[in-house]
């Protein structure tokens, strides 16, 4: 669960968030969305506690990051471009980071993860060779390997083929008990995938149920 209360985020004068509030309950799937520049970017950055913010407070599944707790255990994320070993077959790259994360690597897990990603086939070929959707479903898979309640991803379908989307989407949707973040510009992906959608604009951010979301965008209120 992700509880975030009264968060200001500035850059200078420029004020990016401006006492915002959002929850996110476990089995929620939200879109962050906004126009460039909205501040998702920023928002995520809180998020990991890459910012330190002045105002407010974030919890993530009831905890306050301290000195003590950096959410390391709980939160997977997926930047919109995840570096890979090219050189390196897709099952060295998920042991590496599988190894890197854990300390130990579970073989099992890692068939399993490079199944469900639908890579198991193609783990001993170089990733150099991987298309676009290949190199996303491998980040994905060693983002999935964390095992973390709260998965944030950054635009996961960003720059990727309408087939290389849908699987993406379908082991999104396969994925159960988790709360998960997605930044997002694409409506159909939201409807498709998404439980509620966060809403950033002028500093502020909205939650709406999906479909509210879905019929205010179609009316023009957003
Ligand atoms: N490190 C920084 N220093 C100064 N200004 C920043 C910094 N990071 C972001 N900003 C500013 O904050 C605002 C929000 O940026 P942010 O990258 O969070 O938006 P975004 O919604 O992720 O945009 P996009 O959709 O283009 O990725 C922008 O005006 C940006 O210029």
């Amino acid at each position: 669960m992700i509880e975030v209360t009264t968060l200001t985020q500035s850059f200078g004068k420029k004020t990016v968030l401006d006492n915002i509030s959002l929850k996110l309950e476990k089995n929620e799937v939200c879109a962050l969305v906004g126009r460039n520049g909205a501040g998702k970017s920023t928002f995520i950055s809180c998020l990991l506690g890459l910012l330190p913010s002045k105002t407010g407070s974030i919890k993530i599944n009831g905890k306050e990051r301290s000195k003590k707790t950096t959410w390391k255990n709980e939160i997977a994320y997926l930047p919109e471009k995840f570096m890979l070993y090219p050189s390196l077959t897709g099952y060295e790259n998920m042991l590496f980071f599988a190894k890197a994360s854990k300390g130990i690597v579970d073989e099992q897990r890692v068939k399993e993860i490079l199944t469900s990603v639908r890579l198991w086939e193609d783990k001993d070929s170089h990733v150099k060779g991987y298309s676009k959707g290949m190199l996303q479903r491998l980040g994905l898979a060693v983002t999935l390997y964390q095992d973390s309640d709260i998965i944030i991803l950054d635009e996961p379908t960003s720059g990727i083929d309408p087939i290389g989307r849908r699987e993406i989407l379908e082991i999104l949707r396969d994925l159960k008990g988790k709360t998960i973040l997605l930044s997002s510009h694409h409506l159909d992906e939201i409807r498709q995938l998404c439980t509620h959608v966060a809403y950033l604009e002028d500093g502020k951010i909205t939650k709406y149920p999906v479909d509210e979301f879905v019929e205010l965008q179609h009316l023009g209120g957003i």
